[in-house]
């Protein structure tokens, strides 16, 4: 069984004991009673580079990253040093993540966040607008077509952007299929863990030019950050290099600073 089948064995669990505890109806309610979404797209539109910052804890191909008490203050300090967005790691048995994160985050914090965990069903996506998320992931390696069209679906009636997520050429033509506006090409393979940041290279001349193109995993750098910027990146999505910086806010600026410049 590959990394990313046993993630989703466990998340497929925990949705279990979360749905005994309140069922999709109610679920649904409560999403509906949620504020408006707010729209990442404008943002990530604009000149420069933009960067989803993650609250990451710990990771299958690095283990423990940071202990994060307060993950609405690294937010904060992420929104200080120009995230265009927050990107909130809710898996619990592999990410140390969690719900309650992100609703401390949303109470806190202005940009949109990005509920990112491994979504397999509606109930997920409604659950991401409940608890205050404006964007989802949606995995092509996770999906079939229609599980994937469905979610795809789903995601924009309750006014939520998905982040489309592809790591080969395939789930490339699979997510242009969709017609999806944001479409993030992932550098690490999550089946074996490597990363290898010429994937975004070789990938992105495959997604369509009206869609914002998002480099995520293995940015460590500025010269990382330079790199997939001169290949096209609107966005980067950086976990690990800001978790484990003693000041993220600065770390941020950096990497905005040096893709923007061209420096390697
Ligand atoms: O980070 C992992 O080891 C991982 C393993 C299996 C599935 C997903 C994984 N990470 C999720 C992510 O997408 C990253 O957290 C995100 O792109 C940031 O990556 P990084 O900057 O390398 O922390």
């Amino acid at each position: 069984m590959s990394v990313l089948d046993d993630i989703i064995v466990g998340v497929r669990a925990d949705m279990a004991v979360r749905e005994a505890a309140i069922g999709l109806d109610e679920l649904v309610d409560r999403a509906f009673a949620a504020p408006e979404p707010r729209d990442p797209l404008p943002g990530f539109r604009a000149p420069g580079l933009s960067v989803i910052a993650e609250v990451k804890r710990s990771s299958p191909s690095k283990g423990a990253l940071a202990d994060i008490p307060d993950p609405e203050e690294l937010a904060l300090a992420y929104a200080a040093g120009g995230a265009a967005a927050i990107s909130v790691l809710t898996e619990r048995r592999r990410f140390g993540g969690s719900l309650d994160d992100l609703v401390r985050i949303r109470s806190r914090v202005d940009r949109p966040i990005l509920r990112k965990d491994f979504t397999v069903e509606p109930y997920q996506i409604y659950e991401a607008r409940a608890h205050g998320a404006d964007l989802v992931l949606l995995i092509v390696a996770a999906l079939d077509d229609a599980t994937l069209e469905r979610l795809y679906t789903l995601s924009l009636e309750l006014g939520l952007t998905p982040l489309v997520e592809v790591h080969t050429p395939d789930e490339a033509r699979r997510a242009a299929g969709l017609g999806a506006a944001l479409i993030g090409i992932n550098n690490r393979n999550l089946k074996t863990l490597t990363v290898d940041l010429g994937m975004f290279e070789r990938i992105v001349p495959l997604v369509p030019a009206g869609a914002v193109k998002v480099a995520e995993s293995g940015i460590l750098t500025a010269g990382d950050a330079a790199r997939v910027r001169s290949a096209g990146a609107d966005v980067i999505l950086v976990g690990e290099a800001l978790v484990t910086h003693d000041n993220p806010r600065v770390a941020i600026a950096e990497l905005i600073a040096a893709a923007d410049a061209g420096t390697r």
